[in-house]
């Protein structure tokens, strides 16, 4: 792959998390191109982006050295997409998650490029093997996959095809720390990533709690919220289970043990019957209405707390 192009970023979807990476990288100092099939969406982009680095720079939680309006200024549209990628060092792919369209977009962009930018998705779950197989420029695709909401979580997962280039692997994990994100490499892709997987591993099981009665759906998520997420939001499972058995080494006998009996508790998951669903949605529609407006303030207020913890475990970790 050759050296990167001095050029800025395109972002190809400005939808939601489209618009998050534009902050993200504006952020970072680097000029952002915003292109979208429908012009309106890049308007709406525009827009919305300008009011919520207005509110966080009202509220001291911009991110990046650059003030609003220089950030701002960064920050662009363009219709066209042969233009937007014009000398353009990192695309960051954002149309909806389906395979064929994505397929279509990397096609599009693999004819058009050069061997310096690199080409990125921020599929979900979509295998990189499937997305980028038989692009002239295989090499410097990669997945480097958001969680929502980008701009307060920063975790990213960044997963290669199997005929990715180690220096394109290198060039994204670098630039996301640029930005302030938290990049991990996945060493090979999976169906549904890490991330995801870890996520509906929880979810399924966290439902056959609920399904087998054991807890209602607010004390589940309780357990997360106040529980395992707190401690999870400094130290991850494994170091959690490393400090537990103070160290594997020297206690594996224990620490195995312990582990196989866990590990054997936890059985092939059942169907979910209609009834669940319904005891969980009921639960939830309890703690916020189902309508637009609770919904926006729940989202503020997550948002506002995701940035405190985020701002408390700056603090805390060792630099
Ligand atoms: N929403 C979420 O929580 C997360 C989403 N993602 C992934 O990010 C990607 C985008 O998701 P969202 O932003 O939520 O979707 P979205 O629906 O909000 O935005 C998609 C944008 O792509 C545009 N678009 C559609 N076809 C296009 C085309 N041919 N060329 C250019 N633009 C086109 C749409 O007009 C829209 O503005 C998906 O792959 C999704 O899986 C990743 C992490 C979290
Ligand atoms: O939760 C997230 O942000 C990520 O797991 C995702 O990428 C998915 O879109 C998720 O929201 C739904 O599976």
């Amino acid at each position: 792959m050759a050296s990167p192009a001095a050029g800025g970023v395109v972002i190809v979807g400005s939808g939601l998390i489209g618009r998050s990476w534009a902050m993200l990288f504006a952020s970072g100092g680097f000029k952002v191109k915003l292109y979208d099939i429908e012009q309106q969406q890049i308007t709406n982009a525009l827009e919305n982006i300008r009011k919520e680095m207005k509110l966080l720079g009202q509220s001291g939680s911009l991110k990046g050295s650059l003030s609003v309006e220089q950030q701002l200024s960064l920050i662009s549209g363009c219709g066209n997409l042969a233009e937007a990628v014009e000398g353009a060092m990192h695309i960051q792919e954002c149309v909806p998650e389906d395979l064929e369209l994505k397929k279509k977009i990397f096609a599009q962009l693999d004819r058009i490029v050069d061997d310096r930018v690199v080409l990125s998705s921020s599929s979900s779950c979509l295998l990189p093997s499937k997305l980028f197989t038989g692009l002239a420029h295989v090499k410097q695709c990669v997945v480097a996959h958001p969680v929502n909401p980008p701009y307060y979580v920063p975790l990213v997962e960044l997963v290669p095809h199997p005929e990715t280039a180690p220096a394109t692997m290198d060039r994204t994990y670098a630039l996301m720390r640029r930005i302030g994100q938290s990049p991990v490499r996945l060493l090979k892709e999976i169906d549904g990533f890490v991330l995801n997987r870890l996520q509906y591993a929880i979810i399924s099981e966290a439902w056959r709690l609920v399904e087998e009665g054991i807890v209602s759906p607010n004390d589940l998520d309780l357990v997360m919220s106040d529980g395992l997420g707190m401690r999870y939001a400094f130290i991850g499972p494994l170091e959690t289970m490393h400090l537990n058995a103070e160290g594997m080494v020297s206690y594996c006998g224990r620490y195995s043990d312990g582990m196989k009996r866990v590990l054997k508790t936890f059985g092939p998951v059942p169907e979910f019957s209609g009834a669940t669903v319904e005891k969980v949605n009921q639960d939830m529609c309890m703690k916020v209405p189902d309508d637009p407006e609770h919904l926006a303030a729940r989202r503020q207020w997550r948002d506002d707390c995701l940035m405190k913890l985020a701002k408390l475990k700056h603090q805390v970790q060792p630099q």
